[in-house]
């Protein structure tokens, strides 16, 4: 009995992937005028630029809004690679693909077109794009200076994170890298993270640097031993990579940085520099010229730039990865720590 329901529940969801490529056919025929905004969106917004362009930019314009992105979306990146790491789900080309290489099963009515930014070499769900993008704004909708929040402009607030979020859903679509129910999911899950992220905000900023150290350390192991686990069950840990290198149709627009592995590797640096920099309860309030922040993170940022210039590709994978994970440890490290302090003694 219990068998036939699992069964039935695998069909049916098997028969919802086939069912969801129709959608991506359709915003793929109908909204192909759009398509230099969706390529827009997907490379200029994707989490490593909003990590090392975007919330910088932002950061600008106030250390707390800074500290409260470079958290927020820290946290929000990680569980985004963890989920991808664990259940790597299909994307749309590649199960495309699979039921047309399938020579006995049924092949769908259906035709997708793959582009260079097509060739993502980590699972479909959750949407990494989508989920950073939606915490970013909702971080952003908080800091806004407006009067009369809930009355006037709270409806309208949302509005525009709306309209900003379809323009992401629909940009990943396009590009056939994700299903509309991996967007949908991924908007909920970063919905639900940030309003637990704001519930308990005041606890966050004050947690001891030994113990949120301790935490990251434990979230890296248990990578470690999610890819061990799957050896012994005989799933294949880099599933996701080799879907993308048996179809991507040109090797060459796959790239390292999108691999689960390194995700894990960015993420985890990320939180280990936040980890560092706690407890953040007083520094997030120090105030600085708009002049001397532009300055502080203009250098920074051009410093982060010709590290990721320098990032060493061809000397095996464990030195890319450390070098990924100290780099971004340090990058918010320094964003969240060092430079408050430094411009709090300069202003
Ligand atoms: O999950 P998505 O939105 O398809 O994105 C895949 C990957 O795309 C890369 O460009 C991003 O740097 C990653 O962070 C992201 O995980």
């Amino acid at each position: 009995m219990e068998l036939d329901v699992l069964r039935l529940a695998v069909d049916y969801y098997h028969y919802l992937l086939n069912a969801e490529l129709h959608i991506n056919e359709w915003v793929q025929d109908r909204l192909s005028l759009a398509e230099p905004l969706f390529r827009f969106v997907s490379i200029y917004l994707e989490p490593g630029n909003l990590f090392n362009v975007l919330i910088p930019l932002l950061g600008i314009c106030g250390q707390d809004l800074l500290t409260h992105l470079v958290y927020a979306l820290s946290l929000v990146s990680a569980v985004s690679s963890f989920e991808k790491w664990i259940y790597p789900e299909w994307r749309p080309l590649w199960r495309l693909r699979e039921l047309y290489a399938n020579v006995h099963g049924i092949r769908p009515r259906v035709a997708l077109q793959s582009h260079d930014l097509s060739c993502e070499t980590s699972g479909g769900m959750p949407c990494a794009h989508t989920m950073t993008w939606t915490a970013l704004l909702m971080v952003v909708s908080v800091h806004l200076p407006l009067k009369d929040r809930s009355a006037n402009w709270g409806p309208l607030v949302h509005l525009l994170i709306g309209c900003c979020t379809l323009c992401m859903w629909l940009s990943r679509l396009y590009l056939a890298t994700e299903y509309l129910h991996q967007c949908l999911l991924s908007t909920y899950i970063a919905v639900s993270l940030l309003a637990s992220f704001q519930r308990h905000l005041d606890q966050l900023y004050a947690q001891r640097r030994g113990w949120a150290v301790l935490l990251v350390l434990l979230f890296g192991c248990m990578a470690i031993s999610v890819y061990f686990i799957k050896l012994q069950l005989g799933i294949d840990p880099h599933w996701s990579v080799r879907q993308s290198f048996k179809w991507c149709p040109e090797p060459t627009y796959m790239r390292h940085e999108s691999s689960p592995i390194f995700l894990l590797a960015r993420d985890l640096g990320n939180l280990m520099g936040v980890a560092l920099s706690l407890p953040l309860v007083q520094l997030r309030t120090f105030e600085s010229k708009y002049s001397h922040r532009f300055l502080g993170i203009g250098i920074l940022e051009l410093l982060n730039y010709i590290l990721r210039l320098c990032t060493p590709k061809q000397h095996g994978r464990f030195l890319f990865l450390a070098y990924e994970f100290t780099r971004n440890a340090l990058h918010s490290l320094i964003l969240l720590r060092a430079l408050p302090k430094l411009l709090n003694k300069i202003s």
